[in-house]
């Protein structure tokens, strides 16, 4: 059996404008996804992914074709909760050149889904990863970043960018624009999380984004303007000490400019109650800047605080079912078989 693993990741900034060329900046965090892949003798493929909210299901392949889950729910449910799984799969084929190898999958993770801590990228890195070592064909982590991006982009109707899979495959901070993606030197953030409990669908947030962008001229100087933030954000942290821990003129800097993200995501109508409501916590618990991090709609905030004030806060808030301190997670996909 092969077993991989891959971190989720936050937007220190550049969410969404990321997808129409704009650059951003989003980091791995230590909370992972594992998938362990076992090989069959026919061409079948077997899923068991207990952290869905379909209750944890089994569902069975032959080829290419679906045929009978193990639980009752609708289709189109159900083709949204294995999309990527299956995307990971048909990659992980074509990357090994053998289109009827079949799968036993199991699909465990610390992300929750859906609240933009990029538990979609996590699965289709550690997926591929440990799909393609089990056929005996390994690729290195610029090939699996390249090919969990073309994953992402057809479970997303062709709207995606490579930042969260290229982030998910390499670890640590990293700058994406376009097909540009580079590991940058950044400080130790403190970096902290609250969580709504709720999920964001992440197709629909992009395609929202888009149409109004295509309506509007102010929605797209918006969408030019995130960029401008992120580059401005950019130019902050290469003028920092990677080795010293982050100061706080560094850090009121950054928050800052994570706060005029959140106003800009917020204006793109992608922020909800209960995110406004968290980033609203942590900048009255001083933290120096706050967010909503990936597509929004529900789902995650992140927030800059060296001190626990923030969490505590948060942990306080109506709304915030979590609230926790994100480690910047310096390793990418990991393969972690068991001897
Ligand atoms: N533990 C998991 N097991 C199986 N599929 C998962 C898991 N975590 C995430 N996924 C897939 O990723 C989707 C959520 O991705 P997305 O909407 O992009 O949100 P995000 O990437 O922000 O978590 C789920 O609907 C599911 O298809
Ligand atoms: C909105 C977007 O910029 C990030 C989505 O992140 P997440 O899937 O919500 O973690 C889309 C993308 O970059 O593909
Ligand atoms: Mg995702």
């Amino acid at each position: 059996m092969t077993v991989s693993s891959a971190p989720g990741k936050v937007y220190l900034f550049g969410e969404h404008a990321v997808v129409y060329g704009e650059p951003a900046v989003p980091c791995a965090i230590e909370r992972r996804a594992r998938v362990s892949v076992e090989p069959r003798s026919d061409d079948h493929v077997r899923v068991v992914a207990e952290d869905l909210s379909l209750d944890g299901f089994t569902v069975e392949y032959e080829g290419s074709t679906r045929t009978q889950p193990d639980v009752d729910v609708d289709e189109s449910l159900l083709s949204a909760a294995t999309g990527y799984v299956d995307a990971a799969v048909r990659q992980a084929r074509e990357a090994a050149d053998a289109p009827e190898a079949g799968f036993d999958i199991t699909v465990e993770s610390d992300i929750p889904l859906g609240a933009g801590l990029g538990s979609s990228a996590a699965v289709v890195v550690a997926g591929i990863d440990a799909a393609t070592r089990a056929l005996g064909e390994p690729i290195d982590d610029r090939e699996i970043a390249r090919r969990a991006y073309r994953a992402e982009y057809e479970v997303q109707d062709g709207q995606a960018s490579r930042a969260d899979t290229f982030c998910s495959a390499v670890g640590g901070a990293v700058r994406v624009e376009g097909d540009d993606c580079t590991t940058l030197e950044a400080p130790n953030l403190p970096l902290v999380v609250g969580f709504d409990g709720g999920a964001g669908d992440t197709g629909k947030l992009v395609a929202g984004v888009r149409d109004l962008k295509d309506t509007h001229g102010f929605a797209a100087d918006t969408v030019a303007s995130i960029g401008d933030i992120v580059r401005e954000g950019e130019r902050l942290l290469a003028a920092a000490d990677p080795d010293a821990g982050p100061d706080s003129e560094l850090l009121d800097g950054l928050g800052e400019l994570m706060d005029f993200n959140h106003g800009l995501l917020s204006a793109l109508g992608v922020s909800a109650r209960s995110l406004d409501s968290m980033v609203w916590a942590a900048r009255d618990a001083g933290a120096h800047g706050a967010k909503l991090t990936g597509a929004g709609g529900g789902g995650c905030i992140v927030a800059l605080d060296s001190s626990p004030e923030t969490e505590t806060a948060l942990s306080f808030t109506q709304g915030c079912v979590d609230a926790f301190r994100a480690e910047l997670a310096t390793e990418g996909v990991r393969r972690e078989d068991r001897r």
